[in-house]
């Protein structure tokens, strides 16, 4: 669980997040949406502790992060899974080099073991027999079930993904998405993504906070958001004219 009391973050003058409270459960799916340029990379920084706030706190299973020493920020950071935009695999390394990277830079297991590892976590995200392929030789898809299994093969607590559907076709997309949200219950992990994609809010939004300007203009489930009233939620939602449909749907449902 990572709960976070009235985050500021600024760059010179310009204010980007502006007092952000809210708790991402343990297990959970946690959205991030928001227009572009509301803040929400700068947030999940924050929460990786790659930008610090000037003001609030940010717990990690009851941890204040401001107050861990050195060793316990190296041991939270270890906990921590990534699954970027784009995959950002190494696209010289093969898959199961990528998938065995963080083995080697953070953990003391002998190459049987690795192996082990990487062929339990490549079987987890349906890629028995790709170790040997180069990124560009298999698919978007695959690439990124390669950049989730590199983000789990440390056992995380904690996972952030950053734009995990980005180029991918909407059916991919989903298989993404559902993979995502049954690892998170399989594994306990405390799961937070951010999105532009209504498809994932609506299937996988167990949480979802939305920005506005840097301040949390909303909050709750996928079953919540079509219901809201608040504006600048429904303003966000209902650009598009399959959601205006969608909405209409659940509001005669009542
Ligand atoms: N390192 C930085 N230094 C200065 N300004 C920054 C930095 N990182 C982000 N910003 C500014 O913070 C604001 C919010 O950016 P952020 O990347 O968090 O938006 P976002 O909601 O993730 O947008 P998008 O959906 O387009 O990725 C922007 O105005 C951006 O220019």
């Amino acid at each position: 669980m990572i709960t976070v009391d009235n985050i500021h973050k600024s760059f010179g003058d310009a204010k980007i997040l502006k007092g952000i409270s809210t708790v991402f459960d343990q297990g959970k799916t946690n959205l991030i949406i928001g227009q572009s340029g509301s803040g929400k990379t700068v947030f999940l920084k924050c929460l990786l502790g790659l930008f610090v706030p000037e003001q609030g706190t940010i717990n990690y299973s009851g941890t204040n992060y401001s107050e861990m020493d050195e060793d316990q920020r190296t041991e939270l950071r270890q906990s921590m899974g990534m699954v970027f935009q784009g995959s950002a695999l190494f696209d010289s390394m093969t898959v199961e080099e990528n998938v065995r990277f963080p083995m080697e830079m953070f953990s003391k297991k002998t190459p049987e073991e690795m192996r082990d590892r990487v062929n339990t976590v490549l079987a987890r995200v349906n890629l028995e027999n790709a170790n040997d392929k180069f990124p560009s030789e298999i698919s978007g898809g695959m690439q990124k079930r390669v950049a989730i299994a590199r983000a789990i093969v440390m056992n995380p607590k904690y996972l952030f993904c950053d734009e995990p559907n980005s180029g991918l076709d909407p059916r991919t997309a989903i298989l993404i998405d559902n993979l995502i949200q049954e690892i998170t219950k399989e594994f306990n992990i405390t799961t937070v993504i951010n999105t532009h994609d209504m498809n994932s809010v609506m299937e996988i939004g167990e949480k979802i906070v939305f920005l506005k300007d840097g301040v949390k203009a909303w909050e709750g489930t996928n079953q919540e958001i079509f219901r809201t009233d608040n504006e600048a939620v429904t303003n966000f939602v209902y650009s598009s004219e399959l959601f205006k449909k969608v909405r209409k749907m659940y509001q005669e449902e009542q």
